[in-house]
């Protein structure tokens, strides 16, 4: 199988994972990127069985409202059920790198609402150890220079996204050279540099299910 249709074979699971438990008055937590995308795409067959979304990004948000599912803010509606996202790294302990497409500050907020986040994800994004996918930063624009001098200290070779700019008005710096053998307590220590608004590491609240496609199918994972 494409990679794209390992994509959209997770998507298919993730709609079988959560179409039962819809309801009226059901919002959904939805996130961003090429997996995100195809779920958002199915999702819109449901569109009469639930409420709407809250999405984690301006495309994601985009795209639902192009389907005709309405969207809310995150501050109307509280708490979620589910988020259902994509992930750029994942290992056993549904820890993830996230935020290749620098959505991953939205994304942890509403994935912080979340009652349950479920991971979706073609087999080629499952790691034993997270850091070979450069773990993005996203920085207040002024220290980028500092942060990234602090990143150093750490072991990181920070790389900053040219021409990125995101949702929230921010940069990102993207952390190359960085394996993590600690991801609940690397996430905090660079969440604690000054000008750091998140990185991409989602290891204190990860992922609760794990939708990963295969050539020989969906694998359902729960954290090991
Ligand atoms: O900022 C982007 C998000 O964290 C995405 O969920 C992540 O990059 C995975 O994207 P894709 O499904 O396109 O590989």
């Amino acid at each position: 199988m494409t990679q794209d249709e390992l994509k959209d074979a997770v998507a298919a699971a993730a709609i079988d994972e959560i179409a039962p438990h819809l309801e009226r008055d059901t919002i959904l937590g939805i996130g961003t990127g090429s997996t995100a995308n195809r779920f958002i795409d199915r999702l819109a067959r449901l569109r009469d069985d639930f409420m709407g979304a809250v999405a984690s990004s301006e495309a994601s948000a985009e795209r639902l409202r192009g389907h005709g599912i309405e969207v809310f803010e995150l501050n109307s509606v509280g708490t979620v059920p589910y988020y259902i996202d994509g992930a750029d790294e994942v290992n056993a302990h549904l820890h993830m790198i996230k935020g290749g497409g620098a959505a991953l500050t939205r994304e942890k907020i509403v994935a912080a609402c979340a009652e349950r986040f479920i991971c979706i994800a073609d087999a080629s994004k499952r790691v034993e150890r997270l850091g070979d996918f450069p773990l993005p930063v996203e920085v207040i624009p002024m220290a980028r220079s500092y942060v990234a001098r602090e990143l150093v200290k750490l072991g990181a070779d920070p790389v900053y996204r040219e021409g990125v700019i995101t949702d929230n008005g921010n940069r990102i710096l993207d952390c190359f050279e960085f394996m993590i053998d600690d991801p609940v307590a690397m996430e905090a220590r660079i969440n604690a540099i000054v000008g750091v608004v998140t990185n991409g590491l989602f290891a204190a609240r990860g992922a609760d299910v794990l939708l990963l496609g295969s050539d020989t199918g969906v694998e359902r994972l729960t954290p090991a």
